[in-house]
């Protein structure tokens, strides 16, 4: 992910004045659902699938890979689909190959270049957000060896270092719970109840959302505060209360990955750039998936940290 995230910054960052946050985000994330979904270094296939018909797909296209290595067996969710098989030894259709990979896909991709967008945003018009996150580096990431290790040597990060980032995953969680990349999802009622005066028969759908549980002042005082110091330590939530990736059986099972790509932008960008958002009051647009109306022009400036 580090690798593919340079690169890209290489390409479509330096020596730039001005770029588009959320186009960059998008190709960024669909490089990575590319490399990581479906072992192949070409974003220029993954950009012809049908990703807003999740139903249609070329069903003679998904069992003619080239035999992968070993380790891409392990490491790619299409590999593992195709080699999977239930307890009769009974290997997936390709419908449901298919199926499961544009699910992915779709949940997967614009959520976290949503989330990245975000972030862009926020820390863009908080300045003092952006320097904590520097010094978090310092203090938490790496000593300053491991710093240089990473800028000078061109040494890539690793798991340790991405599980020391509490301060920007804090500031993650924040961008999130403002603008959740999902602003909520489908239940259904095991039995009658009533809420707030109104009864909902066993059965009903029901959609909850993510923006208002995540904003309730109980929970979170001063909700429309962008203030990363609410998870200090640790802090956990009451179960239902903080939900930006759901919560229960249902819950999403990408949130690793998610933390992962996005946490290793951050790092990428905070460490070689500042930025200043060109239309702070740009609008919102979108309903499940929110997005910038004009794709988050930003001016960036690169330095060295
Ligand atoms: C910042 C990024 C993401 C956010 C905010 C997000 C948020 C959510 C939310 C709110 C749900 C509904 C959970 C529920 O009903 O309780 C969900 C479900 C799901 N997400 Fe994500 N997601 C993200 C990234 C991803 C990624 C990267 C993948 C795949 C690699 C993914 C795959 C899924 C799938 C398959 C479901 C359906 C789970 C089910 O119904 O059992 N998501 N996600």
């Amino acid at each position: 992910m580090d690798s593919i995230t340079q690169q890209q910054m290489q390409t479509y960052w330096e020596g730039k004045d001005e770029i588009k946050a959320f186009s960059f985000a998008k190709t960024l994330t669909l490089s990575l659902a590319c490399r990581f979904f479906l072992g192949s270094d070409d974003p220029e296939r993954l950009a012809r699938l049908p990703l807003q018909s999740a139903g249609s797909y070329e069903k003679s296209s998904v069992r003619k890979e080239p035999a992968w290595p070993e380790e891409h067996r392990r490491r790619i969710y299409y590999a593992h689909m195709i080699l999977a098989t239930d307890a009769s030894g009974k290997h997936m259709t390709e419908a449901e190959i298919a199926g499961k990979i544009l699910g992915v896909l779709v949940a997967g991709y614009s959520t976290v270049a949503t989330a990245m967008t975000f972030f862009m945003k926020y820390v863009g018009q908080r300045p003092d957000i952006y320097a904590k996150i520097l010094t978090a580096f310092h203090l938490e990431i790496q000593s300053k060896q491991r710093l240089r290790q990473l800028k000078r040597q061109g040494e890539l990060l690793d798991w340790d270092d991405i599980q020391k980032m509490k301060y920007s995953w804090n500031v993650i969680y924040e961008v999130m719970r403002l603008t959740p990349p999902i602003q909520g999802a489908f239940r259904e009622a095991l039995t009658d109840f009533t809420y707030a005066g109104y009864t909902i028969p066993k059965g009903w759908k029901i959609y909850w959302t993510v923006s208002t549980t995540n904003k309730n002042p109980k929970y979170f005082p001063d909700p429309e505060n962008l203030d990363p110091s609410r998870y200090d330590d640790g802090k956990a939530f009451p179960p239902f209360t903080f939900v930006p990736f759901g919560a229960g059986p249902g819950m999403c099972p990408g949130k690793e990955y998610a933390r992962l790509a996005i946490l290793t932008f951050v790092h990428n960008v905070v460490k070689r750039f500042k930025w200043e958002v060109v239309f702070p009051e740009e609008k919102i647009v979108g309903d499940m998936i929110p997005s910038p109306e004009k794709g988050l022009p930003i001016r960036i400036q690169s330095h060295s940290c």
